[in-house]
């Protein structure tokens, strides 16, 4: 089988279909183990499965389409994928750009192999067999999708830190132009904050609004058209010019999940059950609803539901 028409040009469109990964057939067993992967600490394998299974419950019950990239592995990869406990996290893998599957390069060396296994399992699933996507990488350079925000049809808002570089973005710009996008805004957020994703401190409410932790206001946005001389735009000043208004995220403890959603719909965000009766007062005003799912065993690997998922299709308008 194959999934015909991938198509993605903003965070909240209809959610129609999606990827997911089910859980490694490893365990993080001690909190030297979890370290060693980039884990909050210790997750059971049957928890994990759990908190998986809740979460493709909650998918399919808001009607998306759910394609598990377990199923997908050629026999080649599956061994590396098997026992790669951060496979979940798949949204960091590729991304959907346009009409275009986009695939990234791990920064992080834990992630490499397990890269390359979700990017099989993905050009099974989308072409029925090996093919290049539009690999970004080229120089080794690192550019993971945690860090990529598709903000509408014609913007897409980038993340140079901890795991993705400036060598990587100049790939990336090139596969934005020719999918048809006009503008890359690029914010780098300082790697001492030890913030590994943009997707946790930021995200998208809609078309009309963001949400970003407090310190982002600080941060200078480089702004790249295809045409013109990059420019240099306040953080406040990138989005309300385009018609956003910025919400602050409230402070939380490390590790802050609350921004790590995504969009079922215009008018409807999934969100991990800690996050959601936090998020709902905020999002209120913009008559977004929150709806949770316990995956706190999931969030033990430093993710949550933005990070374990990767949108395949989205439908082209709001309307
Ligand atoms: N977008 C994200 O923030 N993804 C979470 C990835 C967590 C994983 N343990 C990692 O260190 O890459």
């Amino acid at each position: 089988m194959t999934l015909t028409g991938i198509e993605c040009w903003s965070e909240s469109a209809q959610l129609e279909c999606v990827a997911v990964c089910r859980p490694a057939a490893l365990e993080v067993a001690t909190e030297m183990e979890a370290s060693a992967v980039g884990f909050i600490g210790a997750v059971s394998r049957q928890d994990a499965e759990d908190a998986s299974g809740r979460l493709c419950e909650a998918l399919t019950r808001f009607g998306c389409r759910l394609f598990d990239l377990g199923d997908f592995l050629p026999e080649s990869a599956r061994a590396v994928s098997d026992a790669s406990v951060n496979r979940v996290f798949v949204r960091d893998t590729a991304a959907v750009v346009g009409r275009q599957l986009v695939t990234g390069t791990a920064a992080f060396a834990a992630r490499i192999a397990e890269f390359d296994a979700t990017h099989a399992a993905l050009a099974e699933l989308i072409h029925g067999g090996p093919r290049d996507a539009a690999p970004v990488e080229g120089t080794g350079a690192g550019l993971e999708f945690g860090d990529v925000f598709l903000l509408d049809e014609e913007r897409i808002f980038v993340n140079l830190g901890l795991r993705s570089d400036a060598r990587a973005l100049q790939g990336f710009l090139e596969t934005a132009w020719a999918a048809g996008f006009q503008e890359v805004g690029v914010v780098c957020i300082p790697e001492h904050l030890g913030i590994i994703h943009l997707d946790l401190a930021f995200n998208v409410l809609g078309p009309r609004a963001v949400l970003a932790r407090t310190f982002l206001k600080h941060l200078p946005v480089r702004v790249i058209t295809p045409a013109q001389a990059p420019q240099w735009e306040s953080f406040e000043g990138y989005f309300t010019r385009r018609g956003r208004k910025v919400l602050a995220l409230p402070a939380s403890e490390a590790p802050c999940f609350l921004s790590n959603y995504i969009f079922l719909g215009p008018q409807l965000l999934l969100a991990s059950q800690s996050a959601a009766p936090r998020l709902q007062p905020l999002v209120k005003e913009l008559g977004i609803e929150v709806e949770g799912v316990d995956i706190a065993a999931l969030e033990r690997g430093n993710g949550s539901v933005r990070c374990l998922t990767l949108p395949l299709k989205r439908r082209a308008t709001y309307a």
